[in-house]
């Protein structure tokens, strides 16, 4: 069968989008979602999302890692399938939709998506890292000379080696300034560093905030794709009005012959 798709990215974060609101996509194909995002055989993404109809909310949001598998909330990926949303005019400037981690509500202006994520409400203190959940689990760790570090090797070390089978995405932190930080993020299900990851963004942004490492709750953050801003509000007990905002771009659409 042809299966017409959408390739978006936000800052260098890429995803193939798929309109599953008539049930075409066979969910359980982990080897279709894993060629479909394979650079060399297939599109080439980090990640593959199904746009699907949602009772109470604007749409739903599947998402796979590019090893095929479904996985836990992806940020950047939630900040596309707003603009992906709007393309196809099921949204115009504001939107609420429902992902695996329950209610997200989103705005978007001039090509630039903002996303509200669910409130964090504990961090855990390690020997040389912080540990919290902003949708994905996430291991926040400061190093030096950030630019020649080698996040592949060392991001899954960590991965595997603190995390166990279940893992955890790993994100190296340089700072920048008093409210900005070079983020370099390893993820798991991809198992490669990726150009900008925004559930990591977001938890290195709250996790300099807890760590006293900057005392603005608008945190500028540069990755490798681009940038991103995060804000939020400390509320004693933890982090709400948790905002991640950039671009979201649609950057091509085709067909693709797959097996049905
Ligand atoms: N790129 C994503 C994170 C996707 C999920 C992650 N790989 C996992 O399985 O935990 C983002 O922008 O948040």
């Amino acid at each position: 069968m042809l299966l017409n798709f959408y390739k978006y990215q936000g800052t260098g974060n890429d995803f193939v989008m798929i309109d599953n609101r008539e049930d075409v996509f066979p969910k359980d194909n982990v080897k279709l979602v894993s060629f479909l995002c394979d650079r060399r055989f297939g599109i080439g993404a980090d990640g593959l999302i199904l746009l699907e109809n949602d009772k109470t909310t604007d749409f739903k949001m599947v998402y796979y890692n590019s090893d095929g598998r479904q996985s836990t909330m992806c940020g950047n990926g939630g900040r596309c399938i707003v603009a992906f949303a709007n393309y196809l005019e099921i949204v115009d400037k504001n939107t609420s939709f429902m992902a695996v981690d329950g209610l997200h509500h989103a705005t978007l202006e001039n090509g630039i998506v903002g996303l509200e994520m669910q409130n964090v409400n504990e961090i855990k203190e390690k020997p040389n890292s912080l540990f919290l959940n902003t949708g994905s689990p996430h291991h926040v760790q400061l190093v030096d000379g950030l630019k020649d570090f080698d996040v592949r090797k060392e991001g899954e070390k960590l991965r595997y080696g603190l995390y166990g089978e279940q893992g955890s995405n790993i994100n190296f932190v340089g700072q920048a300034g008093e409210d900005t930080f070079n983020v370099r993020t390893y993820e798991r299900g991809v198992e490669d560093e990726t150009f900008s990851c925004g559930t990591g963004v977001t938890a290195v942004a709250l996790a300099m905030h807890h760590s006293g490492k900057t005392k603005s709750n608008t945190v500028k953050i540069v990755t490798p794709g681009g940038n991103l801003e995060v804000k939020f509000q400390n509320n004693g007990n933890g982090y709400d009005k948790i905002w991640l905002t950039g671009p979201a771009q649609l950057v091509f659409k085709g067909g693709i012959d797959v097996e049905s």
